[in-house]
């Protein structure tokens, strides 16, 4: 090489390392592979239209690629990517990257567009927002974060649990912005807002084709958070060795006449955990405390839970009291919140096992304790429908000691072979008859306001249960006089209650 040649390989070099410091010459590279990209690109469009042949580019994506594009998961991450590529404005890239993953050039817009669609996300972005796959992966750290709190590695305590709810009521709700951590796919936006009482997850829930690797992923945030909460408890319990002493011993099944689910006791074990379902003023309260009296577990009401709250000055108190005057359900991350409290606090106390009352009223809360407990038996009380109503209206409640009595005479006539039904009022002793008050709730209005959204909401969580062969169906007869023995009966307790009458 001569001297001019010399000259001419280090200048040549100068530039070049000049060109690359600047960051210039990765730019003319793009530049240029973009170009190289748009005329095959637009080659192919010719050939294709004049010749109906393959066009050259498509086709010669890896196989790979092409599987993962195969599949709806796989191609919103492709639309991901382009959404990113054209926020930071690396538009040689997009134009490369399209036809090198054989995509047409808007595909992507189409891809956000559909799933936005039905998965209710808006992804709507304004002139500050990141990309969406900022969004993923935060939304998806965040998740990452709470899991591992779930899986035993970090407990959440409950000033981190209650002061996710304060932050709830500041951040804005997912359905109006992705912004803030679009959760992991394949949960819903929806269930963030209204429909997060609807409690199904069936709901605009398309698990099956954008699934993820997480079990719960259903599940808005909080409600894990919530229930995270609930399930370090759970593991506690499991550390104190509290493990169930009554379960169904058959297969658990039962009929609609109440008959007995066979209860077997387990010595040394854990106390019982039950639910009790229901209609509003079917009695869940009345029952459920009498036996929780008589097994020595604690009744734990969740509608006492939310009276509580709301007569408090907390910073929840007007917001649930405007829910529950309307007869609507409380969000499922509030109440496994107060859940959560409860329980800890009893088992600050020592308590163990619990009867729910008025929980779970959702599937998605069923899902959740489920997750989280093992539940040995669900009775669902059932009412004629006419007795409900009547019950509400005549409910009373002594302010100071906090009794439930009830005024109304509730006479049913039997016909077209329905059998009819007496229950005699149940009136508070004198002292407390001067302080009785109604519950805000309690009016014919909202409470058929709760009816409806009881069948619409609670109803599938019997079928839940049913099917997972616990669920006791008990029909009322009557007031508590015919119905307490009855129910002892069917719950295989009735020699329990002469012991414990006769050791006391
Ligand atoms: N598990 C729950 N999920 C959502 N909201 C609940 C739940 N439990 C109680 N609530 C709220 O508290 C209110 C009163 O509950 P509760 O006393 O159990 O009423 P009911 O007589 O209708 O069974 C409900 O109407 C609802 O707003």
């Amino acid at each position: 090489m001569d001297d001019y040649a010399r000259e001419m390989m280090d200048l040549k070099t100068l530039v070049t390392r000049t060109l690359e410091k600047k960051g210039v010459l990765a730019k003319i590279r793009a530049e240029l592979r973009a170009s190289v990209f748009e005329a095959i690109e637009e080659e192919d469009r010719v050939v294709e239209n004049d010749e109906g042949l393959p066009p050259a580019l498509l086709g010669s994506c890896n196989e790979r690629a092409k599987q993962l594009h195969a599949s709806p998961s796989g191609r919103l991450l492709t639309a991901l990517i382009c959404e990113y590529l054209e926020w930071a404005q690396l538009n040689h890239t997009l134009k490369v990257y399209l036809p090198e993953c054989n995509l047409q050039k808007d595909f992507w817009k189409s891809e956000l567009k559909e799933f936005s669609g039905k998965n209710g996300y808006d992804l709507n972005r304004n002139g500050d927002s990141g990309p969406l796959l900022l969004d993923v992966l935060e939304g998806f750290l965040k998740f990452e974060n709470l899991s591992q709190g779930r899986g035993g590695g970090r407990r959440i305590s409950e000033a981190e649990s209650l002061s996710s709810l304060d932050s709830r009521n500041v951040r804005r709700p997912f359905s109006s912005s992705v912004a803030g951590g679009l959760p992991p796919l394949g949960r819903p936006a929806s269930s963030q807002t209204s429909d997060r009482r609807a409690g199904s997850s069936m709901n605009g829930y398309r698990k099956d084709e954008y699934s993820w690797r997480y079990d719960s992923d259903e599940l808005p945030e909080d409600v894990i958070r919530a229930s995270a909460a609930l399930e370090n408890l759970q593991l506690d319990r499991k550390a104190h060795n509290l493990t169930t002493s009554w379960r169904p011993a058959g297969d658990g099944m039962s009929d609609d006449d109440g008959r007995a689910l066979p209860l077997s006791p387990e010595p040394n074990d854990r106390n019982v955990q039950w639910v009790f379902l229901g209609c509003p003023g079917v009695g869940k309260g009345t029952y459920a405390s009498r036996l929780s009296n008589l097994l020595g577990v604690p009744h734990i009401a969740t509608g006492d839970l939310v009276r509580e709250e709301l007569n408090s000055s907390g910073p929840l108190a007007s917001q649930l009291k405007e829910i529950v005057n309307q007869g609507q359900l409380v969000s499922d991350e509030i109440i496994i919140n107060l859940l959560s409290k409860r329980l800890e606090a009893g088992e600050a106390k020592g308590e163990s096992g619990f009867i729910l009352d008025g929980f779970p009223r959702t599937i998605r809360q069923a899902e959740i304790l489920e997750g989280v407990t093992d539940i040995d038996l669900v009775v669902n009380l059932k009412l004629q429908e006419e007795a409900l109503l009547a019950k509400c209206l005549g409910r009373r409640i002594c302010s100071e000691c906090g009794g439930n009595y009830n005024v109304a005479s509730i006479d049913i006539k039997g016909e077209n072979g329905k059998p009819g039904m007496y229950m005699a009022p149940l009136l508070p002793p004198p002292h407390c008859a001067s302080k009785l008050i109604q519950r805000s709730d309690d009016t014919e209005v909202v409470v058929k306001e709760r009816l409806r959204i009881y069948n619409e909401m609670s109803r599938p969580v019997e079928e839940f249960y049913h099917q997972r062969g616990k669920l006791l169906e008990f029909n009322l007869p009557g007031g508590i006089p015919e119905s307490w023995p009855k129910l002892l009966e069917a719950l295989n307790l009735e020699d329990y209650e002469v012991k414990q009458s006769a050791a006391a």
